[in-house]
């Protein structure tokens, strides 16, 4: 589904990414771990096509996507839940997920959370997609309610749902868990297990490691900038390595 091959970013001369290279396997979730600093959020941003990589080169479905504005990877189906994405407070939970529909295309996305006159006769379409992402996320109830009212685990899922509209191959998610209690974040893990069980291929970067070794079927462990570690949970949580990375070296 989605490869990445030895792609570097470097900041000022220092690298926040180097050589990294990982494959994604249709209908896996992969987790993506590291202490602070180890370059998740860049190689992230690389993926998705808000950074430029200097070096390397990222496929998705074998198209060769590192050149590509976000919006052309999102057409070709990349779906993103950014950390502390927009939440349109004023607007229902409805139409905070319709603009994921619209998201595709970067004109679509400014017209539909402006309401502009051409959208409106796919209005209907459109709504009806969001509907279908609020039923899979279990915020049907929600769907005319404004936004704002929303408690943060409900707004997550909602953002979730915003993704899912867009109908993509792939699901990026960038901290989903950060700010959770511990209700909420059981609720997530229930709902990404249930995207996992639809066949949705998924990429989580995270902090919270409990969280990625319970949903991930493999994880990729960064440290300044490299890769240290890939492998199952189980081989992951063994390995001498990522152990230090997270805990130092033994005096
Ligand atoms: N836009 C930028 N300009 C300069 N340096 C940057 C930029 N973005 C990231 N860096 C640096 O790159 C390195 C990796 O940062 P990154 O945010 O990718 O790590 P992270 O693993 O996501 O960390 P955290 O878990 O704290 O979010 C850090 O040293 C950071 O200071």
């Amino acid at each position: 589904m989605l490869s990445v091959q030895e792609v570097s970013r470097s900041f000022g001369g220092v690298y926040a990414v180097r050589d990294v290279s990982l494959d994604i396997a249709d209908g896996e979730v992969r987790g993506v771990i590291g202490p602070n600093g180890a370059g998740k959020s860049t190689l992230f941003h690389l993926i998705t096509g808000h950074l430029a990589t200097d070096r390397g080169a990222i496929s998705l479905r074998s198209a060769n996507v590192d050149r590509l504005p976000p919006h052309r990877r999102a057409a070709l189906g990349m779906s993103i839940v950014f950390q502390g994405a927009r939440v349109f407070r004023g607007m229902t939970v409805r139409e905070n997920v319709m603009v994921g529909a619209h998201s595709r295309t970067r004109a679509g996305f400014v017209s539909a959370a402006l309401r502009l006159p051409r959208h409106r006769r796919d209005e209907r379409e459109i709504a009806r997609r969001a509907d279908e992402a609020l039923a899979r996320v279990g915020l049907t109830a929600w769907a005319d309610r404004q936004a704002g009212l929303l408690p943060l685990g409900q707004q997550r899922s909602m953002q979730v749902a915003r993704a899912l509209c867009a109908e993509p191959r792939l699901l990026l998610l960038d901290e989903p868990a950060s700010g959770l209690r511990a209700g909420e974040r059981e609720a997530l893990a229930v709902l990404i297990e249930e995207l996992r069980a639809a066949g949705l291929t998924i990429m989580l970067i995270e902090h919270d490691v409990a969280f990625v070794t319970r949903l991930a079927d493999r994880i990729t462990v960064l440290d300044l900038g490299r890769v240290i570690a890939e492998g199952t949970p189980g081989e992951i949580r063994a390995d001498p390595l990522v152990v230090s990375a997270y805990l130092g070296e033994p005096e």
